[in-house]
């Protein structure tokens, strides 16, 4: 059996002595899972400093793959279930937040249908999918379907990935397409490998020529590069990307901040296909002529609408506009977030050409994966409750012998700093993460909480995006964000790949401004809203449904922009003679969500005759049950769904 089979094929059997072994990337888990009964890694010749695994917890963990052992066990109702068939070594413990949480019990589940893989794919049965644009490619069900190459289909088999999720159904077949894409999907559905398996395609696809990457000036011309607003997120994508890479003669290499500047210079010295980078980086690195963006054929924004928002924009703009990356339409761009306000999409546009919008679910929604909570907690008295809460858990917290991970927002990078130390001096195992630390501290603040020696993270909005941690079973707002955009990026830190999770939010007086928001978002994803909360969103609103409704159509503007009330940008775009057609579709599609109290809060009258091509379909697995026909939806090809992941 070769090395690289699969991890299901290598796992030493039963009874067998078990021997030293090299694991392929396919088969480690960032917090150094190596299957049952796995030894530590031997070093190998490509990957021989490659070790993702923790000083602590070596061996340990349940499934197999990314995604694996899920955040601790399914809430529904006030049960909840662990799955029993990951591991038969694994003793589990009770997972359970009840206590303080509601006495949930705990029971064991069965395992899955999803042949014992580690993502619950029933989660992801009649996901509302929204796509328009001109001419969109159909959705693939299978990998197969899609026809990646051979190289590519077995980096995903390596992955155990068994089936696309939904954003990838989609977004793979449109990106291998060529199309440019503006995608929305909710956290942890699988956005990463969307982008990054039809990059990795493309650069196969066009055949390597590494030799001519080098300029007169010796700069390094990737032809794909992904952007990403963080370095954690960046390291993350880069071992993803390398995945899907995997002996393949492409090659991805990553540049962030805060690591060492001519190590990096030299990694992609040695050639580089796909360049995942944070934006500061980068502009460094092309401003020293050590990177030359001019060969750039695949263009991703990871978290777009962070990446367009005040704090990038002016950044982005200088890498895609002015620098020597080819213009759009000369290049392929995909944008990929779960949030997508109105303001923002509107923004990206200009980095796009005739592409394609597709929503899976609803823009900016959370997935009622996620079990949320809001209490109304006063600021003297937020440490106490944490206390209780945390207490509750680690007596009955716990993955196996791991205590499950809980993830506690703060608003400020010294409000982490005191936290984690009240929190140590109140005797839990506690780590903060924030900007003002170094790299290094930083990694190993996520390394020590990714492998559960520290299962207690205090953490700023630099950990609320695109981190995919397994096993994270809660997330704590112990303050709550601005904005209900950071709170659904927040506590999608649990509840991915089709696992549940948990979330406690801390809300008083100084959070009247997000309750309209929170309501709103918490009904979307059948969660129980407090009435005191409802309250406080009614006195928020002055008691006025039009404010309400303009505040939702802020935050979560519907999905399409152009399909809304965007007059210019797309009477001036040159939309084929269909974009037109589906007026009606577009109105009667948006009831779907909810009604507004007229339409000249979103421009309905307007968006008649800005309307784009009007693709919208249900997702292939989707039944019928949900499209109302036709009539409804005003297209024969279906259309919008509502909302949520029902
Ligand atoms: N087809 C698949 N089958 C099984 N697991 C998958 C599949 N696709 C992705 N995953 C796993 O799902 C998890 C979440 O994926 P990912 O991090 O890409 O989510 P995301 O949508 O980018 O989330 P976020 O919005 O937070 O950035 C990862 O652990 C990933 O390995």
């Amino acid at each position: 059996m070769a090395w690289t089979e699969p991890l299901a094929e290598s796992a030493p059997r039963p009874g067998r002595p078990s021997r030293p072994f090299y694991y392929p990337p396919h088969v480690r888990r960032d917090d150094g899972y190596l299957g049952p009964g796995a030894e530590p890694a031997q070093s190998h010749p490509r990957f021989g400093t490659f070790d993702a695994r923790p000083a602590r917890g070596r061996g340990r963990g349940r499934s197999r793959g990314r995604g694996g052992g899920g955040g601790g066990g399914r809430f529904t109702g006030r049960r909840v279930e662990v799955p029993r068939d990951a591991s038969p070594q694994q003793d589990f413990n009770e997972f359970d937040l009840a206590t303080k949480l509601g006495d949930l019990d705990v029971v064991v589940e069965g395992s899955d249908d999803a042949g014992g893989e580690a993502i619950n794919f029933a989660a992801y049965e009649n996901v509302p999918v929204e796509a328009s644009g001109s001419d969109v490619p159909p959705p693939a069900s299978t990998f197969e379907e899609i026809d990646l190459g051979d190289a590519l289909s077995l980096n995903v088999r390596r992955c155990n990935y068994a089936k696309p999720t939904p954003i990838q159904r989609h977004a793979i077949p449109i990106a291998v397409a060529g199309r440019d894409l503006m995608a929305c999907a909710q956290t942890g559905s699988g956005k990463t490998a969307a982008f990054c398996l039809p990059m990795v395609f493309g650069v196969l696809h066009d055949g390597v020529k590494r030799e001519k990457h080098l300029s007169s000036r010796r700069s390094v011309c990737p032809s794909g590069l992904v952007l990403s607003p963080t370095r954690e997120l960046a390291c993350q994508i880069y071992e993803e990307a390398k995945k899907f890479a995997y002996q393949t003669v492409v090659k991805v290499a990553v540049a962030y901040g805060g690591a060492p500047f001519g190590q990096q210079v030299r990694t992609l010295e040695k050639g580089v296909d796909i360049l995942v980078a944070t934006p500061g980086r980068l502009v460094d690195m092309i401003e020293r002529e050590k990177v030359s963006l001019r060969r750039i054929k695949y263009f991703t924004l990871d978290e777009a609408d962070r990446m367009l928002d005040m704090g990038f924009e002016p950044q982005i703009r200088k890498i895609v506009e002015w620098m020597d990356m080819p213009p759009p339409g000369a290049r392929q761009t995909m944008l990929f977030s779960a949030t997508f306000p109105d303001d923002i999409q509107r923004l990206a546009s200009d980095f796009l050409s005739d592409y394609i919008f597709l929503a899976v679910g609803r823009v900016g929604s959370s997935t009622d994966l996620i079990t949320q909570k809001v209490e109304f907690v006063d600021d003297k008295d937020k440490r106490s409750n944490l206390v209780d809460i945390l207490r509750s858990q680690a007596k009955n917290g716990c993955l196996g012998s791991k205590q499950a991970l809980t993830l506690v927002f703060v608003e400020t990078k010294r409000g982490a700093d005191d936290l984690e130390n009240w929190l140590l001096r109140s005797g839990f195992s506690a780590i903060a993460i924030h900007g003002d630390k170094v790299q290094m501290e930083r990694e190993r603040a996520l390394r020590s909480f990714r492998s559960g020696a520290i299962p207690i993270m205090v953490a700023t909005d630099v950990a609320s995006r695109g981190l995919d941690i397994p096993h994270v079973a809660h997330v704590i707002n112990y303050d709550l964000p601005k904005s209900i955009d950071d709170y659904v990026h927040r506590i999608g830190r649990t509840g991915r790949a089709g696992k549940s999770g948990f979330a406690t939010a801390f809300f008083n007086g100084k959070n009247l401004s997000l309750a309209t928001a929170l309501v709103q978002l918490m009904q979307e994803a059948n969660q129980q809203v407090p009435s005191w909360l409802s309250e406080c969103a009614k006195e928020s609103c002055n008691g006025s449904p039009g404010l309400a409704w303009n505040r939702r159509a802020s935050r979560f503007g519907g999905n399409d922009f152009r399909r809304r009330g965007a007059k210019s940008s797309y009477r001036s775009s040159s939309s084929s003679s269909s974009s037109y057609r589906d007026a009606h579709a577009y109105g009667s599609s948006e009831d779907c969500y909810a009604r507004p109290p007229s339409a000249d809060v979103y421009g309905y009258a307007a968006a008649d005759s800005h309307l784009s091509a009007s693709h919208g379909y249900y997702d292939a697995a989707n039944n019928s049950s949900h499209a109302d026909g036709p009539d409804r939806y005003g297209t024969s090809h279906g259309s919008i769904g509502a909302s949520g992941w029902e």
